[in-house]
């Protein structure tokens, strides 16, 4: 039967599958950053288990590190000054260091944005599964992969037991044919592709993205469409890998060699679709109708040709779409049918998962060459890895950069989200080459529009937001990169003399550290820890009318810095709630209002309930108020996902019904949902709703996935067994015994064997 390039590696992975269809998979590849990874290594650590395959798990931090200088950098403890920040960032060296992983600390090279640095390594191949506690893991799908992001109970689910249990997803493909219009960038292809199909047109689908178009662009192009491709409310995005894919891997570090090379890649040329594939949905997309494109609004999809203006909500006839064109023109304050081009910006934003990669800080520096910021605008551009750093300064991008005044800084996330003390002042617009637009996301208050590198370098110097086509590009010659294999031993050796010099103090400690994955964990199928049980559930239902909840919404990020998952429920839907200025309750939230402070279920009527982030901490934050059940019309995959994990029930049902039930929420009355019989009652009404026949049982009875999981060891080593034979360059060997410097309790450890 002919297959997708997602059918195919899919098929490679699937350990074991049960009647109702739910798989078991192997998983290749596990990054791992300081946010969404304390409450696994605590879950590991309670359930006495160790990380079953160390040598595919790659730790790194990105999310909370300021991007200031290094210069003086000791460690994360004296470095970063924000207390909850630095605890997880320390959290994360010492579960890295008592698990035995490898970690790029912030005085390796390698460090940067958990996204940009596993393809710099090789460590993303083709044809492997790639997870991350991170929305944007669906970047990697530029290589072939099947990359997405996952909740921190299947974090904790993959470091136990290399597996994730998953349903296949819809196939999707989306072609892009003809050749890019000048000034238009796969920013812009990959901003049209989510204003043509919506930020929920890929829910339940993997898309594949092909055509002329993208098979002509670079690796780091494709990356920033599949990294994307999560805004357009997919679980992953594919690229099959082609010869540029293989010429980008080349010489990677963790990329297979010699003979092994020539293997992987008879195998990577097996991976794109058949020929008469077929797919669930089709999508078209003429290059021709793309121009340099940004959003107007508070979602990715609210975009608009640069030379187009703001909508104008009394021509929208839908009630709920035009609500919401009105709340986003009020909140990214810009009146209806006014140009974007013009718009006058405060701060510029080079930066993030999507573009911060070497390529991307080109095609700004083209731009800016010669030139001045604007004097109003403070424009930063934060490289996405150390790596990238070091290449851009080779070709003397940051002089062309900070002589434009632009700000050069160190790699991390950055203002992407602003986890870190890089923000968005109340007020403040920014035009951004991230990739979330959402309310609040850059700094409560602040103004997000999304474009290209190149565009947000046009609004810098004008001050403005500009179509870049008006402006003269200058030629920057692009220095071959030296590999990252020679940047490695060049740190290294380096840093050796160092280790030398401050070798006397902490030896000790160091000699103590060796053996800590072993101490971590004595039993490997240690007991499940177990869910709270769900079997019927009775209380008011507090009603929601907002279309694209996502999850900044439901948990802004300076919750995110907790290494608990309890205490999150005073700060659900904060921004909602409170008053930014005096932080006094908004009486016109439903949950400040009786008896909805006490409601148990939430009816929300507006689709794709949960966008964006992977953050558990949003269903963390329900559950803790007392809320164990959604009722939504859609909901993004991973929220719901996360939902089960933590013993919540999310509900689809069709708009009537929901209309219905809201309006009896309103009423202030209580309504049962009886997941036994699937069945919600309401007001003497009933209706009846659809659930997995697994996640049910699990439910039901309380079930965690870990515990299950492990009763299937046997198979999973014979998966492993079989993947070492067919595909020996996925078992890590890349780095030999390197060392890398971290801090525990303050303590400076001398170095430690974390590398492979
Ligand atoms: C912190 C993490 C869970 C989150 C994500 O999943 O996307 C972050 O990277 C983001 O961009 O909001
Ligand atoms: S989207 Fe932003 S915050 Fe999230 S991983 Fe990418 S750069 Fe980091």
């Amino acid at each position: 039967m002919s297959r997708t390039l997602y059918d195919k590696v899919w098929d490679d992975h699937v350990i074991d599958q049960q009647e109702d269809g739910t798989c078991l998979i192997y998983i290749d590849r596990h990054l791992v950053h300081e946010v969404t990874s304390p409450q696994a290594f605590e879950g590991l650590r309670n359930a006495s288990r160790p990380v079953r395959r160390p040598d595919c798990t790659l730790a790194t931090v990105d999310h909370n590190i300021p991007t200031t200088t290094r210069k003086n950098f000791k460690n994360i403890t004296s470095f970063i000054k924000e207390d909850d920040s630095r605890t997880q960032c320390e959290t994360l060296e010492q579960n890295v260091e008592a698990f035995g992983l490898t970690y790029f600390g912030m005085e390796d090279s390698r460090q940067g944005i958990v996204h940009v640095i596993g393809p710099e390594q090789g460590f993303t191949l083709p044809g492997t599964t790639v997870v991350c506690g991170d929305s944007h893991t669906s970047t990697h799908g530029a290589f072939g992969a099947l990359a997405f992001g996952i909740g921190t109970s299947e974090v904790e689910h993959v470091l136990a037991t290399q597996t994730l249990l998953q349903k296949k997803s819809k196939n999707m493909r989306i072609r892009v044919q003809g050749k890019a219009l000048p000034g238009v960038t796969s920013k812009d292809i990959v901003l049209h592709i989510i204003g043509v199909i919506g930020t929920a047109g890929g829910t339940g689908c993997v898309i594949e993205f092909c055509g002329d178009t993208i098979a002509a662009l670079s690796m780091e192009s494709r990356m920033s469409i599949c990294n994307m491709s999560i805004e357009a409310g997919a679980r992953a995005g594919m690229v099959a890998p082609d010869e540029i894919t293989f010429e980008y891997l080349r010489g990677k570090p963790l990329a297979p060699k010699g003979a092994e090379w020539d293997r992987a890649v008879e195998y990577w040329k097996t991976l794109s679709s058949d020929a008469d594939a077929k797919y669930d949905i089709n999508v078209e997309i003429k290059a021709s109708d793309i121009a340099p494109t940004l959003t107007w609004g508070t979602s990715p999809q609210d975009v608009v040709p640069i030379t187009g203006s703001t909508p104008d909500p009394a021509k929208i006839e839908d009630p709920a779409r035009r609500a919401a064109v009105e709340r986003a023109l009020d909140y990214i304050g810009i009146a209806p049918n006014t140009p974007m081009e013009g718009v006058k910006v405060d701060k510029v934003f080079i930066g993030s998962c999507t573009n911060s990669r070497i390529e991307d800080l080109r095609a700004a520096a083209a731009v800016v060459k010669g030139k001045r910021a604007a004097e109003w605008v403070d424009a930063m551009v934060v490289p996405g890895s150390g790596l990238v750093k070091r290449q851009a300064e080779r070709e003397g991008l940051d002089k062309i950069f900070t002589d434009a005044g632009f700000d050069w800084r160190e790699a991390g996330c950055s203002m992407c989200l602003g986890m870190n003390p890089d923000q968005l002042k109340p007020g403040e617009r920014c035009a951004s080459t991230s990739n979330r637009n959402f309310e609040g996301r850059q700094g409560a208050g602040g103004r997000t529009h999304l474009v290209s590198p190149a565009m947000a370098a046009a609004a810098g110097i004008k001050g403005c937001l500009t179509d870049v086509r008006n402006m003269e590009i200058s030629e920057i010659p692009s220095t071959p990169k030296q590999s990252p294999r020679q940047e490695v031993s060049a740190q290294f050796e380096s840093e050796e003399v160092q280790a030398e010099t401050n070798s006397s103090e902490d030896s000790s400690a160091a000699a103590n550290t060796t053996a800590a994955p072993a101490a971590a964990a004595s039993t490997s199928a240690g007991e499940s820890a177990g869910i709270p049980k769900f079997t019927t559930l009775k209380g008011y239902a507090a009603p929601l009318d907002i279309s694209n909840v996502d999850t900044d919404m439901i948990i802004p990020k300076q919750f995110l810095k907790t290494i608990k998952r309890t205490g999150l429920g005073k700060s659900l839907f904060f921004a909602l709630r409170y008053d930014p200025a005096t932080g006094e309750e908004n009486p016109n939230f439903v949950l400040n209002q009786e008896p909805y402070r006490e409601a148990r279920i939430m009816v929300c009527t507006g689709p794709n309930f949960g966008c964006g982030s992977s953050r558990e901490h949003a269903p963390w934050a329900f559950n803790d108020f007392g809320i164990r059940c959604i009722l939504a019309p859609s909901f993004a995959d991973i929220f719901y996902n996360n939902c089960f994990k933590n013993g919540m029930l999310p509900i689809v049902l069709a708009q009537e019904q929901l209309e219905a039930i809201h309006a009896e929420a309103k009423k202030g009355s209580e309504i049962e949902v009886d997941l036994i019989n699937q069945v919600v009652h309401f007001g003497g009404n009933q209706v009846e709703f659809n659930v997995e026949a697994f996640r049910k049982h699990c439910l039901v009875n309380g079930l965690d996935d870990i515990g299950l999981t492990m009763q299937k060891a046997d198979k999973i080593a014979k998966f492993e067994e079989k993947r070492t034979e067919s595909w020996p360059w996925l078992d890590g060997k890349g780095y030999k015994g390197k060392a890398t410097k971290i801090s525990i309790n303050g303590h400076q450890n001398k170095k430690t064997k974390l590398d492979w």
